[in-house]
């Protein structure tokens, strides 16, 4: 068995407890950064994070703590766990902690608003790391299953390889397979961009629409994704992978996901206040990187039609029927 190696997650939530799990399952020493003491309190005395994860227990190798500095004290791998719009902020503060030799990697899927920057650009410029340190996981991974332990694949993307292999070592479980991968651009345009189509489907869903509808949505909406990071240096290959259409069906069929649940609600009639209440807290990244990605196709000269209207939806008071009746109504060409 591979040694065990000093992993910091930063950031409690569904997916950062859930890839704790993971790591610990793995082998691994993990320390799991919450911004709540009593979070931290809860996952050491009781082994649950009741709030995000209910029912799943976590792990002995698994600790908590409220102290950022605490957990990434000689880590060999800091991963990235909070909300893409929150993470710059986040970075700034956790910065002065980092080990300088240590694998930084991303789990958050979004664009940046200010910038237009993809999250591994974020970190290597706001923790000052060359982005050979940097890396991203992304795939199929709805947090809810993966922790009952339901078997799934994910793509370990660094541009340094070893690295890459050394993180997926890290994170490999009987029930999580990741795949190493180079091509940074795709893999994380692919993820940011596939919360955005699932944000559709929901409204396709709240809608009353079926399969074909879905189907359609998430082809084209696969079409659109892969000419905004084709246009942005992307591998086309990486769309058709894990990361790319693997995620994209994950989250556009399954009521487990945040972005579909949100687009559902919309679909159905109610406001973006009202759709964001429903969430109690939890973040679908969909509804800020719309506007984003929106920009950076626009920047790029590429046409991302659903992405458009999902924008308009959501922050310009189109309608979720006159949005697909703008969509069909489209000017006619090829395939
Ligand atoms: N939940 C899932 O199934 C998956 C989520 N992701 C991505 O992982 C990232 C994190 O998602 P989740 O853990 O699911 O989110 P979540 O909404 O469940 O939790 C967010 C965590 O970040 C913390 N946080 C720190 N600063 C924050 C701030 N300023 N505003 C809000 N929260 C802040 C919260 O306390 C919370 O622990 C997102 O980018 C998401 O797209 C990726 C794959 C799967
Ligand atoms: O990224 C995810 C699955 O891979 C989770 O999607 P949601 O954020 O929409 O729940």
């Amino acid at each position: 068995m591979a040694r065990p190696e000093r992993i910091a997650v930063l950031g409690g939530g569904s997916w950062g407890t859930t890839f704790a799990k993971v790591l610990a399952d793995a082998g691994n020493d993990v320390a799991l950064w919450v911004r709540r003491p009593e979070v931290a309190a809860e996952i050491n005395d009781t082994r649950f994070n009741s709030g995000y994860l209910p029912g799943i227990e976590l792990p002995e190798r698994l600790r908590a703590t409220g102290d950022a500095a605490e957990a990434v004290h000689a880590a060999e791998i800091v991963v990235l766990a909070v909300p893409s719009q929150s993470l710059r902020e986040n970075l700034a503060g956790w910065q002065p902690l980092l080990p300088d030799e240590a694998t930084l990697v991303s789990l958050s899927k979004g664009v940046e608003l200010s910038t237009l920057k993809r999250m591994s650009q974020v970190i290597a410029e706001v923790a000052d790391a060359p982005m050979e340190h940097v890396a991203v996981v992304s795939g199929p991974n709805l947090a809810k299953e993966i922790a009952a332990g339901q078997p799934t694949a994910t793509v370990v993307a660094c541009p340094d390889e070893e690295r890459a292999v050394a993180l997926q070592r890290a994170c490999s479980t009987s029930y999580f397979r990741p795949y190493t991968n180079t091509d940074m651009v795709g893999i994380e345009i692919a993820g940011a961009c596939k919360n955005v189509i699932a944000l559709a489907c929901g409204m396709a869903v709240g809608l009353g629409f079926g399969h074909n509808t879905m189907s359609s949505l998430i082809t084209r909406g696969l079409a659109e994704t892969t000419r905004l990071g084709v246009a942005l240096g992307a591998d086309p290959m990486s769309f058709a992978g894990l990361a790319g259409l693997g995620d994209l069906v994950a989250t556009c069929m399954s009521p487990l996901s945040r972005n579909r649940t949100f687009g559902e609600r919309l679909g159905r009639g109610e406001t973006l206040a009202q759709a964001q209440e429903a969430a109690h807290g939890q973040v679908s990244e969909g509804v800020k990187s719309c506007s984003s990605i929106r920009e950076l196709a626009a920047r790029s000269g590429v046409e991302m039609p659903i992405t458009d209207v999902v924008h308009r939806v959501c922050h310009e008071d189109l309608q979720p029927g006159p949005a697909a009746a703008e969509l069909l109504g489209r000017e006619r060409k090829s395939e």
